[in-house]
């Protein structure tokens, strides 16, 4: 009698908290770990686990990412989500938002080869509507998609324009604390607090804390649609983007890239760079040439 080989099984991860993740083998939900002190899996990933009991495995390869999205500070940088084919910033009229995390974000996006959109969200806040759309017209004139709802105020008609969106994506929500993602994900994935409370038990996080990424399957959406809830963020670092990624993950700098003096131009204080040129006649932002200014530098920065 040979002895009965360990069973391997292909799961997708669908919650990560320190070395401890969850994963979900066509609906069994396996608590996992890495071999060693490895930390580089990530919310999303396609993983093979090896089971050492019905319901805990050990992770022993992750399948070939088709995207990777990051943060990074000085130190450090940190996997947000794996195979993604899109990411959305939701904004809301009130609180007021930060043009910097969503700028960020859009780099972080283009940087992984990720579609972005914006979400704008409690449209119902009459006072503020029109001076945040204001706000969000350079985004949207720079091709990236708005999308106006109100979770609460119009559940039906919410749903109705962000589920065509998510159908056979992979999705991920950011956004700063307290513009309405948390509503949004319960409107989408009605069992999503008993999920949060089971992913919290299974990965023994203390409390019922919210502070971790997670997946929830749409099914109802067709196969492959899936929606990933970040903890909101006050910071997006992106010191991990070099000089090179950088320059071409601002969509405005496109039509001017290779068109410098220098080809090695840093677009910062050249002689007859393009990209100067661009925004001395408006048609690239002094918010935007200032963002990647301070990239610029951040990536220079970095410890690791
Ligand atoms: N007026 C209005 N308020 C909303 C809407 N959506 C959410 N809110 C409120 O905004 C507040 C923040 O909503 P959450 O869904 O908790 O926001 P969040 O972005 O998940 O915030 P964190 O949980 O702090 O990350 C709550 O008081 C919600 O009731 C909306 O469409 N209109
Ligand atoms: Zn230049």
């Amino acid at each position: 009698m040979s002895k009965q080989a360990s069973q391997q099984l292909q799961a997708t991860i669908i919650a990560a908290h320190g070395r401890h993740y969850l994963a979900d083998a066509d609906g069994t939900k396996l608590q996992c770990v890495t071999r060693g002190k490895k930390t580089n899996v990530a919310v999303g990933d396609i993983v093979h686990v090896t089971l050492t009991s019905p319901d805990q495995g050990v992770i022993d390869k992750i399948a070939e990412r088709k995207t990777l999205l990051y943060r990074s500070d000085q130190y450090k940088s940190k996997l947000l989500a794996a195979n993604l084919t899109q990411l959305f910033i939701v904004v809301a009229t009130e609180p007021g938002f930060a043009d910097d995390l969503v700028s960020r974000s859009l780099v972080a996006a283009e940087a992984a080869g990720i579609k972005a959109h914006l979400i704008l969200n409690k449209t119902d806040v009459t006072e503020s509507l029109a001076r945040t759309r204001e706000r969000l017209q350079p985004y949207a004139s720079l091709g990236y998609p708005v999308h106006e709802v109100s979770a609460k105020g119009k559940p039906e008609e919410t749903m109705a324009i962000l589920k065509p969106l998510l159908a056979g994506q992979s999705s991920i929500l950011i956004g700063q604390s307290g513009m309405g993602k948390s509503s949004l994900i319960n409107l989408l994935v009605p069992d999503a607090d008993i999920a949060v409370r089971e992913i919290s038990a299974a990965l023994d996080t203390g409390k019922h804390t919210t502070t971790f990424t997670r997946l929830y399957q749409l099914p109802e959406l067709g196969p492959d649609s899936s929606i990933i809830d970040s903890p909101g963020f006050q910071e997006f670092g992106l010191y991990h983007l070099s000089e090179g990624m950088l320059e071409r993950a601002f969509v405005d700098f496109e039509p001017y890239l290779g068109k410098c003096k220098y080809y090695n131009c840093r677009h910062l204080i050249e002689p007859q760079c393009a990209i100067l040129e661009a925004v001395a006649e408006g048609k690239i932002t002094k918010m935007r040439h200032t963002l990647y200014g301070q990239l610029l530098h951040e990536s220079s920065q970095t410890l690791y």
